[in-house]
């Protein structure tokens, strides 16, 4: 659940909390003003709570004792203070506090809610530690979990390798250099033959005395580097500001590769991939099998239900696409119609799989606000070499003209007439 906790006894700063968690954030804001009130929340609402946000001076708690408190009660916490005491900071940490923050203006306050919504967004990236020092693999891995993220661990480069393999979601790769098997450096740049740096963040580390291996690890294709024993806040600033910036050039390619209403690729995106498969495939001589998908009578569903029902039927369709059609490309072509990609299928076995799909599809109710709906939509079918993916598209097109005509609700094949076939809804 979205919920925060923030323990804070001024009014003043109380309010630009406020202000912030409702601007900056999508977490419901739970809110006390001392210590005994906290404890009333979090034990009304102990499994719904996120994180905290926590004052250190409270009328009724004069010496951080709800820290402790959200501590003992496994709430991920941070730190709110007017007073900077480098002690105290050290000794909080050693606690388990995620950050120590001091009150010193609007950037701080800004910065406390950025990292709540860093770390509710870190429960969904995977970070990878490759490090033979068992002592070491677990302090980073340790501080990596406490920031939320889903921590794997590898012992040396080629171990690193094959868990890469295995998960190939791994946003963040974090690797010492002296390892057996495989050094971090050569694993470094055995890795960017496949992975760029905006697919995989990679953090190098490196004892001391080694300062030229910073330098190595960059050339090699690291995005960033960390000279050990570093200072944990250092890590968590590197490990976030990578994290973020990989993030921010995903959103952009997003903009330019996906469609804004549905999420599914873009027309553009389709014909700038779908121009290399074809060309693969008619090298290699191995099929590849085209769709055109049209949703059936769709002007009657906004005529009839109104714009934003249709639009919701079109994020419906196209997710129920996607979850369908998972290894292929998927993309709206624009309005009602979507593209498929399917190399390795001939027109038979295209047909069949998107025969399953309408079928599904069509039995499936769609619930937007207080209606309940069904679809059906028609396909049009191309498994022939043209000069172009763009030809091979309007045969497909033509196909799906032709099942249109004849009654929608179904599947044609492209124009062979002895194998066309047709599947009637
Ligand atoms: N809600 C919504 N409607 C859209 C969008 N893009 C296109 N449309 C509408 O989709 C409708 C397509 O209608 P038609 O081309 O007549 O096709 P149809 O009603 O599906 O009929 P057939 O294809 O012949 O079965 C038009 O009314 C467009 O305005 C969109 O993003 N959202």
């Amino acid at each position: 659940m979205k919920k925060i906790l923030i323990i804070e006894d001024s009014n003043t700063v109380m309010k630009v909390l406020r202000y912030f968690v409702n601007l900056e954030s999508d977490f419901i804001g739970l809110y006390a003003q001392s210590y005994s009130e906290a404890i009333e929340i979090v034990e009304r609402e102990s499994e719904q709570i996120f994180a905290a946000l926590v004052d250190l001076h409270l009328p009724d708690a004069e010496d951080g004792e709800v820290v402790d408190y959200t501590l003992s009660k496994k709430i991920p916490t941070i730190v709110l203070t007017s007073s900077f005491d480098e002690e105290r900071r050290k000794h909080l940490f050693s606690k388990g506090i995620i950050d120590y923050v001091t009150k010193e203006g609007q950037f701080s306050y800004r910065y406390a809610i950025g990292l709540l919504n860093r770390i509710w967004r870190n429960q969904q990236v995977k970070v990878l530690v490759a490090e033979d020092s068992t002592t070491s693999r677990r302090y980073i891995s340790d501080l990596l979990r406490l920031y939320l993220f889903q921590v794997y661990t590898a012992v040396d480069g080629q171990d690193a390798i094959d868990i890469l393999m295995q998960q190939n979601d791994i946003k963040m790769l974090i690797t010492d250099y002296h390892m057996p098997n495989m050094d971090g450096v050569t694993l470094v740049r055995n890795l960017r033959n496949k992975y760029e740096k905006s697919d995989l963040v990679i953090i190098g580390l490196s004892g001391q005395g080694e300062e030229a291996l910073s330098a190595k690890f960059i050339k090699n294709g690291a995005n960033d580097f960390l000279h050990k024993p570093f200072n944990r806040e250092e890590f968590q600033c590197r490990v976030m500001h990578n994290i973020e910036a990989m993030e921010h050039l995903e959103q952009a390619r997003n903009v330019a590769n996906r469609d804004f209403l549905t999420g599914a690729y873009n027309r553009r995106y389709f014909f700038t991939n779908a121009s290399c498969v074809h060309k693969q495939a008619k090298t290699e001589s191995s099929p590849l099998a085209v769709a055109v998908l049209d949703i059936d009578f769709f002007k009657k569903i906004n005529d009839n239900y109104g714009h934003d029902v249709g639009d919701g039927v079109l994020k419906f369709f196209s997710k129920a696409l996607n979850d369908a059609l998972e290894r292929f490309l998927v993309a709206r072509a624009g309005g009602e119609e979507f593209f498929v990609l399917m190399p390795g299928l001939s027109n038979q076995q295209a047909c069949t799989l998107m025969d399953k799909v309408r079928e599904l599809i069509s039995k499936s109710p769609i619930e937007i606000g207080q209606n309940t709906l069904t679809i059906s939509f028609s396909t049009g079918i191309s498994n022939l070499y043209m000069d172009s993916i763009d030809a091979q598209l309007k045969v497909a097109d033509q196909a799906l003209y032709r099942a249109k005509e004849s009654g929608r609700n179904c599947v044609v094949g492209d124009v062979i007439e002895h194998e066309e076939m047709v599947a009637d809804g």
